[in-house]
């Protein structure tokens, strides 16, 4: 099987597991996988459409500035900047956004440290492959939302370091990313995991200094 249809079929196959649960409420998320090196494209969700449903245009494809190389009626979404820069920046090859309850929670309790950090817990392993699971804990950075992207990418680059990681922006959302799409899918389920076990232990215990 070509490269091309591979990564669709890994994507449109990742895009409708992560909307049956409810991860892409209100035709939230993208996600896109990276085609081709140089010049880069990349595959992509389009603008507003609902996850779950099969559609003619599942993805559309874009270049380093984020332009459809194709004509077609399907937008790339909003954020496909954000896209852009971490595939131009890094090795990675796949980037997974959600909105989750979760995730926009943690965004909120955490948004002073500008981190959240997760330790104690085996779901970490998930992370073992990476440089960050070498330690026993992980460090989620996190940002202020804007609805100017240029601003936004600014607020991410300084965490765009390598071909593996994860930014959650404030009431916005977690885009994870890496080497390939089965990978970057464990992460982010590996995140989301970490986060909705914390929302719901800081909802028995209510100090957040207590929770680690
Ligand atoms: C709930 S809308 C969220 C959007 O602003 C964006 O962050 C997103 O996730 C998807 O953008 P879209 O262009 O609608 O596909
Ligand atoms: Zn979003």
């Amino acid at each position: 099987m070509n490269l091309f249809l591979s990564k669709w079929k890994q994507l449109v196959s990742v895009k409708r597991e992560l909307s049956m649960r409810d991860w892409c409420l209100g035709a939230s998320g993208s996600m896109s996988a990276k085609i081709a090196e140089d010049p880069l494209l990349f595959l992509i969700t389009t603008e507003g459409t609902d996850k779950r449903k099969r559609c003619e245009e599942e993805f559309t494809i874009v270049n380093e500035c984020g332009e459809k190389v194709f004509e077609s009626d399907v937008k790339p979404p909003v954020d496909t900047v954000i896209h852009s820069t971490i595939y131009r920046e890094t090795d990675a090859m796949c980037i997974l956004h959600v909105h989750t309850v979760d995730n926009n929670v943690i965004s909120e309790v955490y948004r002073d440290e500008e981190e959240v950090v997760f330790y104690n817990n085996e779901m970490l392993h998930v992370f073992s492959e990476s440089q960050r699971g070498e330690n026993d804990s992980v460090s989620i950075p996190i940002v202020e939302n804007d609805s100017d992207f240029s601003k936004l990418v600014e607020r991410y680059l300084p965490h765009i370091q390598d071909g593996i990681g994860a930014v959650l922006v404030r009431n916005r959302g977690l885009t994870v990313w890496g080497p390939d799409v089965i990978e970057t899918k464990k992460w982010l389920e590996g995140l989301e995991f970490l986060m909705s076990y914390r929302v719901k232990l800081l909802m028995i215990q209510g100090e957040k200094s207590s929770v680690v």
